[in-house]
């Protein structure tokens, strides 16, 4: 299994549990390994032939910006499932970061993994 991924897409968004951060929109940074196979695209030099980090940056930076949760675990649970079924990614590991949430850390987050990772059949005949 091959990974296309993006790397601390950063987006303002309404996220917390305290009253005071439903007023103010914070930053999150989001990390995204998505599961995939480059090969048929390296092959045909077709962008057409492989997840479009493009597309799917735009896409998470519009859901996570429209967002309006309490918990990072809901929106990391929530992007996983919008990711993995408008682009059709079988598996893939996300981490949401809340910097500046706890002045003592540098960060805190979660890191979540869904699906399987896929084998190809050039994958098993390669052994
Ligand atoms: N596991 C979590 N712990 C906490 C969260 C969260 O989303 N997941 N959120 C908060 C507050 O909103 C915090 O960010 C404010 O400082 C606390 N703990």
């Amino acid at each position: 299994m091959d990974i296309v991924f993006i790397s601390e897409l950063k987006v303002d968004t309404v996220i917390g549990i305290f009253d005071w951060e439903r007023a103010h929109r914070q930053t999150v940074i989001l990390n995204v390994e998505l599961g995939t196979d480059i090969r048929a695209a390296a092959e045909h030099d077709d962008i057409s032939k492989t997840l479009n980090y493009k597309a799917v940056t735009e896409a998470l930076y519009a859901f996570v910006s429209a967002s309006e949760l309490l918990l990072i675990e809901t929106l990391a649970e929530r992007c996983a499932a919008m990711i993995m079924t408008e682009f059709d990614v079988p598996w893939l590991r996300l981490s949401i970061t809340k910097p500046g949430a706890m002045r003592q850390a540098k960060d805190v987050g979660v890191i979540i993994e869904r699906g399987t990772p896929s084998a190809s059949s050039a994958d098993l005949a390669d052994g």
